[in-house]
């Protein structure tokens, strides 16, 4: 693939297409997450976003193109380790007896590959807990929370295990203001710290400043990507606020502050 020179890529889709329900959803998505960068993906609902996630993780088998890890093929990557992933709140809550602590500490088990947590792994699982505001909540089951505090066990899990590629399907989704900036201080720290980033978001909100590259995808492609949207002038960040029901139709461009 042609690549401009950059940071040395983490994930590349070169041409992806995928399907679901024997329907075409992924059209040919290409793009690049270079390491120590942050790229969020934005669309309508329904128009991919979760689905090149999801085929990124090796969940959604690609049907066509190019899907890299680390610079293997995503069939063949093994070192799920190196991976953070935050799935979409409705596919992950409900039901765990686990507490907030345990659920914490099972991401930092991937890091230690299984092995037992030692004190610094729990100092690290604690810290984890105290960023995203559940100190208090530490010992109770994560069924027991809020949508929006579940969400934020999900990232203190990811975050625990300092994964080098984060991967978040709209972790603001139910979240109130205040944790999204707690989320954002925290992506921050990871990034400075070499960590790199692939988010579904629907605004960019507080995560803004943090964002190298937004790719807006349509109808299963990408429509367009902005090189750090923060720097554009109020009301033209690129959202797209209708839901695409009718994949075939010709992709619309539209942009405008959800
Ligand atoms: N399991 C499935 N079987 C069939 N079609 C599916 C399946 N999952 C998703 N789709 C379809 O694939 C398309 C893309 O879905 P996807 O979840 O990737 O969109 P999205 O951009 O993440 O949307 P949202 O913003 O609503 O989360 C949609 O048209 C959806 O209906």
């Amino acid at each position: 693939m042609e690549r401009e020179a950059g940071p040395e890529p983490v994930t590349e889709l070169d041409e992806v297409t995928a399907e679901l329900g024997g329907r075409t959803v992924l059209r040919g998505v290409s793009l690049t997450v270079g390491r120590g960068e942050v790229v969020a993906l934005l669309g309508a609902n329904g128009s991919g976003k979760s689905t090149v996630v999801r085929a990124v993780v090796g969940q959604v088998p690609v049907t066509g193109g190019g899907l890299r890890l680390f610079g293997h093929p995503v069939r063949s990557f093994g070192d799920w380790s190196r991976v953070g992933y935050v799935p979409q709140r409705s596919t992950a809550a409900g039901g765990v007896p686990a507490t907030v602590r345990e659920v914490v500490a099972a991401g930092r088990l991937a890091r230690r590959r299984l092995r037992p947590l030692r004190r610094a792994d729990r100092a690290a699982v604690d810290r984890a807990i105290e960023r995203v505001g559940l100190a208090e909540r530490a010992g109770e089951p994560v069924d027991a929370l809020s949508g929006g505090q579940h969400q934020r066990v999900l990232i203190a899990r990811a975050l625990t295990a300092e994964p080098e590629l984060l991967i978040m399907d709209e972790p603001l989704a139910g979240v109130d203001l205040d944790s999204q900036r707690v989320l954002a201080e925290t992506l921050r720290t990871q990034v400075e710290g070499g960590a790199s980033v692939l988010l579904v978001l629907h605004e960019l909100g507080p995560l803004a400043p943090l964002i190298d590259r937004a790719v807006v995808l349509g109808h299963g492609r990408v429509e367009r990507t902005v090189d750090r949207p923060a720097l554009l002038p109020e009301g033209s960040h690129p959202c797209h606020p209708a839901d695409e029901l009718e994949p075939s139709a010709e992709p619309t461009l539209q942009t405008g502050v959800l």
